[in-house]
């Protein structure tokens, strides 16, 4: 984009972006100080050996609220969504400095026990990653970890788990078929709801449509704005209409720093920064 854009051509842009989605539909400017919140980032810092990939983040998140996650490539989007269930403690060159609060509590602590963590914080990642087992082992595998047998109990949170995650009336005939049968919208449905079983608090959600077809997104994004009636989302998304349909809330991240945070309606149409109304309206790069 040369630098002859007049005002008026850049705010068209702006709202060519996004428009449309914010017309025709009961989205409101929200504020966080209104919001209940069910994770709070302070200082966070993180270093691949030498690099650092995340910037002095600090940041609340809304409970049964979507938060996206948006910005170039690189930018360390998924490694932000990582350290909220401590993923990033697989790589072993990692380090990280600061606090996330998951209800008031540091999830870095050192009396954390992970594996808990990460039932309380579901994870679902852009390509979908069902276990080689039937539709029904798939969803009840988090119960049978936690030693449960009783088959009343499994057959009835498959049922919900898999209603809650918009599949049961495509899969309710073939439970027992492997789900490796399924299309991968249909998987990635199946881990979400593998996901919900467990009764998590928080979803990562690491651009769970990007390997879909857009019918299979259309699904997906309507089955986050169902899920977050019940759970706080986050999500990484490539897609800035996918952020603006989807999301209550978006941050734009630029190399390891978070540049701008907000409630998604006006960083979309109504950015404070420059960087960020750049990169919405496609001048970044
Ligand atoms: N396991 C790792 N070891 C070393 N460096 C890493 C590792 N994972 C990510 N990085 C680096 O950290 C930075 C942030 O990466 P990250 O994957 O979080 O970015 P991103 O914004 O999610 O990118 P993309 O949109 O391409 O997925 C990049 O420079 C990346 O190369």
């Amino acid at each position: 984009m040369d630098g002859m854009t007049t005002m008026t051509e850049q705010n068209t842009m702006t709202h060519g972006v996004t428009a449309g989605l914010f017309e025709n539909t009961e989205r409101k400017r929200l504020r966080l100080a209104d919001e209940t919140i069910a994770l709070e980032v302070q200082d966070l810092n993180l270093y691949y050996g030498e690099a650092q990939a995340l910037k002095r983040i600090s940041m609340k998140v809304a409970a049964k609220r979507v938060t996206a996650f948006i910005g170039p490539s690189g930018c360390g989007k998924s490694t932000l969504l990582r350290c909220f269930n401590r993923m990033n403690d697989l790589v072993d060159a990692c380090r990280i400095e600061g606090k996330i609060l998951l209800e008031g509590d540091d999830i870095y602590d050192r009396k954390v026990d992970v594996a808990e963590l990460r039932r309380r914080v579901g994870m679902v990642f852009q390509k979908p990653n069902p276990f080689p087992k039937s539709i029904y082992e798939n969803v009840a595998y988090g119960l049978r970890l936690q030693g449960v047998r009783d088959r009343k109990v499994l057959d009835e949170v498959v049922e919900r788990s898999l209603r809650g995650a918009a599949l049961w009336d495509e899969v309710k005939d073939r439970l027992h078929q492997n789900a490796f049968g399924l299309s991968g919208g249909q998987q990635q449905r199946l881990v979400i709801a593998r996901a919900i079983a467990i009764e998590p608090e928080v979803i990562l959600l690491d651009e769970p449509a990007s390997a879909l077809d857009p019918i299979s997104t259309a699904k997906i994004e309507e089955l986050i704005y169902e899920l977050k009636k019940e759970y706080t989302i986050l999500i990484v998304t490539h897609n800035m209409q996918q952020a603006a349909r989807v999301s209550d809330y978006t941050a734009y991240m630029y190399l390891g720093e978070m540049i701008e945070y907000g409630d998604t309606m006006t960083l979309f149409t109504n950015p404070r920064k420059k960087a960020t109304e750049d990169y919405i309206t496609g001048r970044y790069g």
